[in-house]
């Protein structure tokens, strides 16, 4: 199977070197010289089985683009994109993570910084959302506790390969406690609906931050330099939706 491109691979390392060198990429030191863009910076991440369409899901949704092409995420990767949420212009930086076993231990570093995860298995793929408990688990052990989650069941345009029911779907979200979207990167459904529920989840979790951000003069809020400021705290303290496709 062919590999993503080498260049996003050296650059996700290279931010990965650097992330955990400092601690975290600083993107308060970037974002400073750039006027006013956006009101929130936050991260989300992408997680689910190799070949479920984490990738398709954030090329349409940051680019409005499909590839019908299978081309392997190498470690992790990343988008961003601004939207209009609420009221609130928020900057979401989204993690592409490989789906393959031999890469897990890259990914893993990555739950803890993020504030919204976003769960993929395949309609088409039984073995594919089985492994979704085992995602789940993984996002419990190694992501923050106020994470916000939703699940995914993408390829809805593949009806008649369909090997998990709409309601098997629904079921496990509710017992997770995520909200439910089919989407279709291919045809493009349910792929804003998902990402900014998912920005709003993350955005009512931290109502707290977001009350003082407004009363404050803070030019924006910087979510994913809060998270680098609790790990450092923390490390202180020890030293339904429906689709219609
Ligand atoms: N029919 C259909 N095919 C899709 C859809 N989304 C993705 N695919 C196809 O599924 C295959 C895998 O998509 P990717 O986005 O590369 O999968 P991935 O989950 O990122 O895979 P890894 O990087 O290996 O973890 C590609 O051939 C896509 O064209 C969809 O909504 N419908």
């Amino acid at each position: 199977m062919p590999t993503r491109n080498a260049t996003n691979f050296l650059i996700s390392s290279y931010a990965t070197s650097l992330e955990y060198a400092t601690g975290i990429l600083d993107f308060r030191v970037f974002l400073s010289t750039m006027a006013k863009q956006y009101d929130v910076l936050l991260r989300l991440l992408v997680l689910g089985d190799s070949g479920v369409g984490k990738t398709c899901l954030l090329c349409r949704f940051t680019d409005n683009e499909f590839n019908s092409s299978h081309i392997s995420t190498i470690g992790v990767d990343f988008k961003m994109k601004t939207l209009q949420v609420d009221g609130i212009k928020v900057r979401v930086q989204i993690w592409d993570t490989a789906g393959q076993e031999r890469y897990q231990t890259i990914t893993k570093q990555y739950y803890r910084r993020a504030q919204g995860i976003i769960l993929v298995y395949d309609i088409t793929s039984s073995s594919s959302f089985q492994h979704i408990l085992k995602w789940a688990s993984d996002v419990d052990e190694f992501a923050p506790d106020k994470v916000q989650r939703i699940l995914v069941g993408n390829k809805a345009d593949e009806e008649q390969m369909r090997k998990v029911p709409k309601e098997q779907g629904n079921k496990l979200a509710k017992t997770y406690g995520m909200e439910f979207f089919e989407t279709s990167a291919c045809t493009n459904c349910n792929i804003n609906e998902s990402f900014i529920r998912l920005t709003q989840l993350v955005l009512q979790a931290h109502k707290k931050e977001m009350d003082a951000f407004q009363g404050s003069t803070n030019k924006y809020l910087d979510m994913t330099s809060l998270w680098g400021e609790q790990d450092k705290q923390d490390s202180d303290a020890n030293s339904q939706k429906s689709c219609t496709c």
